[in-house]
């Protein structure tokens, strides 16, 4: 595929190189904030699985550049990542895995007795095309990001976070429930439709009473009886139904754009660091596994960097 046949096929790839955004999920916490008005008063935001960064673009641009150096003070953002990612003005990076719990501990340092007003977190796992595999997964990193949350949200803070919409995330939003007053599912028009993504968004955190915040994926972790029905689906759900909330613009994620005449291709804002994919290619490497039997999808949301080609799969 041709560069400029992706900038056609994907409208906000395209835009997010024209505004000068790294990955074109910046679009996604765009379209919330214009929904909910989520960044709207925020000076302590924590950014969990921000690589290559921008979300942590859009909070730097909507939270930090428009003060006076004063103000600037007393901004503070956080962006983790296991992955390293290029710096951004008034963002501080912590490379680090958001599963730990030193993680939340490092988060809690950096704000210095202070709690955050705004927790957003747009962590994916490696995707193995398994689909309920996947979605565990996925379920995973977001009790991560919500147990990251009970340490450090204020009262009546708010979290955004991915989710795959599938038969275990009903386990989730009843988590969810416990700590906000409003919980919704959010699917912004920069989310394709033959996604299975959205987005929880959160509002009004309250720290439910006698709760001594913990890592809540490690109670599921503790029952593993539990965690594989919930994988394999054999169980009587309590099916939680949450308010649902579309983002519309007057793009389609789904379809196809001509490009105009005159159109000029633009390279990539800032190229990932370090390709998604590329341990997973290391590992199937040493593993001797033919690719096609162990298929991996990397994230489209940015320009992959290129493996190197020591590290290229085998092609059978
Ligand atoms: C879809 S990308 C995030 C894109 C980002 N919001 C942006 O706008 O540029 C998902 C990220 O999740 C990170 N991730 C996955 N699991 C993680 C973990 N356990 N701890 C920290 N980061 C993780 C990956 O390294 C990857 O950079």
């Amino acid at each position: 595929m041709g560069k400029s046949s992706k900038d056609k096929r994907d409208i906000f790839y395209r835009l997010a190189k024209e505004q000068g955004w790294r990955a074109r999920s910046a679009f996604k916490l765009l379209q919330a904030d214009e929904t909910f008005n989520l960044l709207e008063g925020v000076t302590r935001a924590v950014d969990l699985c921000a690589a290559p960064g921008g979300w942590s673009q859009v909070l730097s641009k909507r939270l930090y550049e428009p003060r006076t150096p004063e103000e600037r003070e007393q901004v503070k953002i956080i962006a983790v990542d296991m992955q390293g990612m290029a710096p951004i003005d008034g963002v501080t990076q912590l490379r680090e895995d958001i599963t730990k719990e030193e993680t939340a501990e490092a988060i809690i340092k950096f704000f210095d007795g202070k709690k955050a007003q705004l927790v957003v977190s747009d962590g994916a796992p490696d995707v193995t095309g398994m689909h309920d595999w996947d979605a565990y997964m996925q379920a995973q990193l977001l009790l991560s990001a919500l147990s990251i949350s009970t340490y450090i949200l204020e009262e009546g803070g708010s979290f955004m976070g991915k989710v795959y919409r599938a038969a275990n995330t009903s386990d989730v939003y009843l988590q969810l429930q416990r700590f906000f007053k409003d919980v919704c599912i959010f699917k912004p028009s920069a989310s394709r439709n033959s996604s299975i993504e959205a987005f929880v968004v959160c509002r009004q955190f309250t720290m439910p009473e006698g709760h001594v915040p913990c890592n809540l994926s490690l109670e599921w972790f503790d029952k593993p009886e539990e965690a594989l029905r919930n994988i394999t689906g054999i169980r009587d759900y309590k099916v939680v139904h949450l308010p649902f909330v579309a983002h519309q613009c007057e793009y389609d994620a789904d379809l196809s754009y001509e490009l105009d005449e005159k159109y000029e291709q633009k390279d990539a804002v800032q190229k990932p660091l370090t390709a998604a994919y590329t341990e997973v290619l290391e590992k199937t490497r040493s593993m001797s596994l033919k690719y096609n039997s162990f298929v991996v999808h990397h994230d489209e949301e940015t320009p992959p960097a290129e493996p190197s080609t020591s590290s290229k799969p085998e092609q059978s």
